[in-house]
């Protein structure tokens, strides 16, 4: 029996109307709309299309949304300029740099210039660090929105051994560490799961992803996790964007989805649900902004 779809794209949907009514909420208490500043540097084709899909959520949700777009060839000093603008900026509660950016620009002086509090994509240091001790402020994006499928597909990750193919910043190394965390009330969802990191120097690799109840993939591989290295009945999340003869597919090969027992679909899975998690992220930062969250702690 082929695996049940994660439609991560409904599941989007449905959590941004219910972001949308805590926008107008947040609003009838008299607080201006949250606001959202990105940042895009360069022409990159896919970095387009992220960036229009996000500014079409904010609208839907009445989050107030401004793209800022530097040429190729800028500067690091102006990027950092235009950061400190928007960090003093009072109606941006949010600032978002798409990364990677251009060669000549320090990507890591970049977003340490951003405000901690207005970081909603959660790679600063300070937020890593918090994240990183169980006392998160903002989670980033994309393993938030993997969190997120999981808890409201019922898929509990308590016990289980969970494989994660990837070790970045943005993708592997968060998704580790939130789903390893002990639940607590300043972390309600940590996973209490039993975690493994894989990469590109893993020996075993196979092995390792054999035993994992739940593979997460986010290494940019076309189809690389075929069915062999899956165990019967696991769950498969599937976070690759790579194209492939003109089209978009995942890092999964559709042949896993007859051995699984749930699975994201590549597009319309864990993407939809980054968007989402980044409008739940700016929200939180107009309630920090208006003093209706602690500063200090981040309790949901
Ligand atoms: N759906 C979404 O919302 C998002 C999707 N993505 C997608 O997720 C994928 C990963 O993105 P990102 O984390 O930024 O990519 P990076 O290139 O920064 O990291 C890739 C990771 O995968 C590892 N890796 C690469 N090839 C292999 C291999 N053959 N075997 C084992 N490990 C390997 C690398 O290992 P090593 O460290 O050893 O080099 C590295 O840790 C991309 O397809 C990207 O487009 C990214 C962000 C959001
Ligand atoms: N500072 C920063 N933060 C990021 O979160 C960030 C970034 N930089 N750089 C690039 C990656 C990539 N990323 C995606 C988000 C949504 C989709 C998405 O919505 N995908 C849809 C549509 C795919 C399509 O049709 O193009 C889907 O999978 O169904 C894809 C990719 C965020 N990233
Ligand atoms: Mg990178």
């Amino acid at each position: 029996m082929p695996a049940r779809v994660l439609d991560g794209k409904a599941l989007a949907e449905t959590m941004r109307v219910e972001i949308a009514q805590q926008v107008a909420a947040h609003v009838a208490l008299g607080h201006r709309p949250p606001g959202l500043a990105a940042v895009l540097v360069g022409n990159v084709a896919a970095s387009r299309v992220y960036v229009r899909n996000k500014r079409r959520a904010c609208d839907a949700a009445g989050i107030r949304s401004w793209l800022y777009e530097l040429p190729e060839e800028c500067s690091s000093q102006q990027l950092l300029d235009l950061v400190a603008q928007l960090n003093a900026d009072a109606q941006v509660d949010g600032i978002l740099v798409q990364l990677p950016l251009p060669k000549q620009i320090d990507e890591q002086a970049v977003i340490e210039a951003i405000l901690p509090d207005k970081d909603v994509d959660g790679f600063h240091p300070d937020n890593v660090g918090r994240l990183t001790i169980g006392i998160p402020r903002f989670l980033p994006c994309t393993p938030y929105g993997v969190q997120q499928i999981l808890q409201r597909e019922g898929i509990d990750t308590a016990g289980k051994r969970v494989a994660i193919l990837g070790r970045s910043n943005i993708v592997g190394k968060p998704m580790a560490l939130i789903l390893m965390q002990k639940p607590s009330k300043a972390f309600p969802m940590g996973g209490d799961a039993t975690v493994t990191i894989l990469h590109s120097r893993s020996r075993d690799l196979v092995e390792q992803l054999r035993q994992a109840d739940i593979l997460i993939a986010g290494i940019g591989v076309a189809h690389f996790v075929q069915p062999e290295m899956v165990k019967p009945g696991a769950v498969i999340i599937d976070v690759g964007i790579n194209s492939l003869e003109g089209k978009i597919v995942g890092d999964v090969a559709p042949g896993v989805a007859e051995i699984a027992s749930a699975m994201t679909p590549v597009p319309g899975g864990v993407g939809p649900m980054t968007i989402t998690m980044l409008l739940q992220n700016t929200l939180e930062a107009a309630r920090i902004h208006s003093g209706l969250s602690p500063r200090e702690t981040s309790v949901r």
